[in-house]
């Protein structure tokens, strides 16, 4: 058996950083990972994703410059478009590799389970080390239905494999993957969103679900909500689903996005005293100890938020508190974003959560129509709310729907850091016609005088 200093499992968004960070700074470390370096991001999620959407967008904005009297003529090169996909995830994918190999740290590419007390094997190695950190991630969840496991069905895993574009797609799940790359209806596929709920993204306030249903009617996607898929058949290259209200729904793929599971089966972990709740994450304390002393976990495997950001995050404030310092999980502002278009950029709790924690809470909400730069750029869907605290003043949360709002919410997320009041963005003189802009005007609705928000308005 070999001994390291640091093992860490699975190379996700946190484990390759840290294990790259203590190997430079001189100590023996050892990454096992199974499948492609780099993890769910860069190979089958952020990354490919991203990439493909900036080609869906091009070609949905192309069409809807109608609207500004630009007529064009959308072609699609379908190839080169997945081409380019796969060729910034496989640039991303080696330069995981690269960085990983100069810090010196020794990579063992097969899956590891624990077969002892702070024991990892896997590829014929064993390795004992004092701290071992893991970080492996989810796989989609695939729902019991009767067929699907016979066809030729896709996922996030071997969506961006495509060669060619299916000239109908059918999506199970209203999430963020469905609606994302639901969004491939912008190249020309004729898509079918199969929802079990009664509208999108389901977890999101209800107008932001009504925005986004919205858009994709104008993309032209067919949403059929509060069904359920009762049996899938695949025939001559088309798939058949039956759904449970009688419906019958063809096309040439199938995607299935209807969550994650965590990749915790193959660990073995109880042999080392890690435990894991319910649903297969592992359980961690404010500082990502796992039920065993020295054995982290961080990312989504941990059931933190299953955000890159989140798990590279994990991997700043965890390597602090192995170098000594104080610190926890818990006091950092969370955002994300939903690369839809329009986009959602979220940040902090809505007025319901707030009220719900006993909060005295109260929202501004400014609809895209009030708002100078979107309507002399056309684009009419959306709006921006932000939800405070009435007795200190303080921000709690922002919801933003619109155009690239993954970005503007970044505003909400330093003044939330920094504590600041309301007022702050009140005061602020943000330039115009921008869609920043928007964001003090918002904040002036909470004065309650007759005043204009914002010039031309
Ligand atoms: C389609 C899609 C799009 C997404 N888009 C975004 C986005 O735009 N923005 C965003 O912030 N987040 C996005 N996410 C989420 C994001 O990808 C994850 O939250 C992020 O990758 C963090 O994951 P992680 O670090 O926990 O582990 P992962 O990146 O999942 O990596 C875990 C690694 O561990 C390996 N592994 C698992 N078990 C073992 C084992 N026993 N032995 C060895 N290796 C093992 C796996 O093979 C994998 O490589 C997206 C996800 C998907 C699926
Ligand atoms: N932009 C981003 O940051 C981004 C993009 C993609 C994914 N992600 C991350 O990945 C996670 C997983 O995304 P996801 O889309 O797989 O999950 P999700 O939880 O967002 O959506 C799952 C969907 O599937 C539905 N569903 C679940 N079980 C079902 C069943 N048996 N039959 C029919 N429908 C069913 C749910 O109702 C829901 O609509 C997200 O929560 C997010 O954290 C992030």
């Amino acid at each position: 058996m070999e001994t390291a200093d640091v093992i860490v499992i699975g190379s996700g968004q946190g484990g390759v950083p840290l294990a790259a960070d203590f190997a430079k700074a001189g100590r023996n470390v050892v990454l096992f990972e199974r499948d492609a370096l780099g993890g769910s991001c860069i190979n089958y999620g952020c990354t490919p994703s991203k990439a493909f959407l900036a080609a869906a967008h091009a070609a949905g904005r192309a069409r809807q410059a109608a609207k500004l009297g630009i007529h064009a003529h959308v072609e699609i090169d379908f190839y080169t478009v997945m081409e380019r996909v796969r060729s910034i995830r496989s640039q991303f994918n080696q330069g995981t590799k690269r960085r990983l190999e100069s810090a010196g740290v020794r990579v063992v590419c097969a899956e590891a389970a624990f077969t002892g007390e702070r024991t990892v094997s896997g590829g014929g190695v064993t390795v004992q080390a004092p701290i071992i950190v893991i970080n492996t991630g989810t796989s989609s969840t695939i729902p019991d239905i009767p067929g699907l496991a016979e066809t030729p069905y896709l996922t996030n895993r071997n969506f961006f494999d495509l060669q060619q574009i299916p000239p109908r797609l059918l999506v199970v799940g209203g999430g963020y993957i469905a609606l994302e790359l639901g969004q491939m209806a912008r190249l020309g596929s004729q898509t079918e969103l199969i929802v079990r709920g009664d509208r999108l993204l389901a977890q999101e306030e209800s107008d932001v679900s009504a925005v986004l249903a919205d858009a994709f009617k104008q993309d032209g996607i067919g949403l059929h909500f509060n069904v359920t898929v009762q049996q899938v058949a695949y025939t001559n290259d088309v798939f058949a689903l039956t759904l449970n209200n009688g419906e019958v729904l063809n096309g040439e793929a199938l995607l299935i996005a209807t969550g994650r599971k965590p990749n915790t089966g193959a660990l073995n972990s109880a042999v080392t005293g890690v435990e894991l709740d319910a649903q297969g994450f592992i359980k961690i304390d404010d500082q990502f100890q796992t039920t065993c002393a020295g054995i982290y976990a961080i990312g989504d495997a941990a059931k933190q938020p299953a955000f890159t950001h989140v798990s590279w995050e994990d991997y700043r404030r965890l390597k602090a508190i192995l170098c000594g310092e104080q610190r926890t999980r818990n006091d950092r502002v969370l955002g994300y974003a939903v690369y839809t278009e329009p986009q959602v950029g979220r940040v902090g709790m809505t007025l319901e959560q707030a009220q719900k924690q006993g909060i005295s809470a109260r929202e501004v909400t400014l609809p895209m129509a009030h708002i100078a730069r979107s309507i002399e750029w056309g684009h009419d869907l959306g709006f921006y709310r932000m939800v405070i605290d009435t007795q200190t003043n303080s921000i709690l949360g922002a919801t933003l729907v619109g155009y690239e709002t993954a970005e503007l919410v970044h505003v909400f997320l330093s003044l939330m850091e920094a504590k600041a009041t309301w007022q702050v963005l009140e005061q602020s003189v943000h330039i115009h016609p921008t869609y920043g802009e928007a964001l003090p005007s918002l904040a002036r609705l909470l004065v309650g005088d007759n005043m204009p928000t914002c010039p031309n308005m």
